[in-house]
């Protein structure tokens, strides 16, 4: 896992709103997450994530978030990747997974994750740096560590999601551009 020169992909989650999505394009994002697990306090109920999903394609990818495989089932052909804390034989698979991948080359993304949208940072272990492919860290990121944990552990990508609002499932432009800017270490002394 080593970012070289790429800049860092970037992915904010628990979007429920278009203009979410349109702030997420304009701000330079790499990716959006629709939150399709109804124990989320981010929930898109299945008709609402398609919409959502429809209107964000040709713009930006859309990762479908969720717990299990089968939560995904009614929007899972909608959008660019599963994004689950479950193995499952599928092409665009994301597994999230606070533990190390079993089988890193079958996976699109690894996702290191110990928060499943908690919001809580806890300690990185030091493997998540060798873990072959494309490896995203996320779990309490915000605008204040993020950089750092680009500087440690050099992934692929990182994703936020509570540190980017206001309320769950309502996300703040200001925020997110806070974030994508600090993950990319473009952000200004005291902003
Ligand atoms: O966002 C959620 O509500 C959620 C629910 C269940 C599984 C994953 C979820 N989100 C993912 O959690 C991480 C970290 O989020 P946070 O920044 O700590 O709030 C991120 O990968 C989200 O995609």
């Amino acid at each position: 896992m080593s970012s070289g020169q790429r800049p860092v992909f970037v992915k904010v989650c628990g979007l429920t709103q278009e203009r979410q999505i349109d702030w997420a394009v304009e701000l330079g994002y790499d990716a959006v997450g629709i939150v399709v697990t109804p124990k989320s306090r981010r929930y898109c109920p299945p008709e609402r994530a398609v919409a959502l999903a429809g209107y964000a394609r040709g713009r930006i990818p859309v990762f479908a978030v969720a717990l299990t495989y089968a939560e995904t089932a009614e929007v899972a052909g909608h959008v660019d990747t599963v994004q689950i804390y479950e193995s499952a034989d599928v092409p665009n698979l994301a597994l999230a997974s606070a533990a190390p991948p079993e089988r890193p080359e079958d996976l699109q993304y690894y996702f290191y994750d110990a928060s499943a949208g908690s919001g809580v940072f806890a300690d990185i272990p030091d493997w998540v740096a060798d873990v072959p492919g494309r490896v995203v860290i996320a779990g309490g990121l915000d605008e204040h560590n993020v950089a750092r944990v680009v500087e440690a552990f050099g992934p692929y990508g990182v994703d936020v999601s509570s540190s980017v609002e206001t309320a769950p499932g309502v996300k703040s432009r200001e925020k997110m551009a806070a974030f994508v800017a600090a993950a990319r270490g473009t952000a200004r002394d005291g902003g």
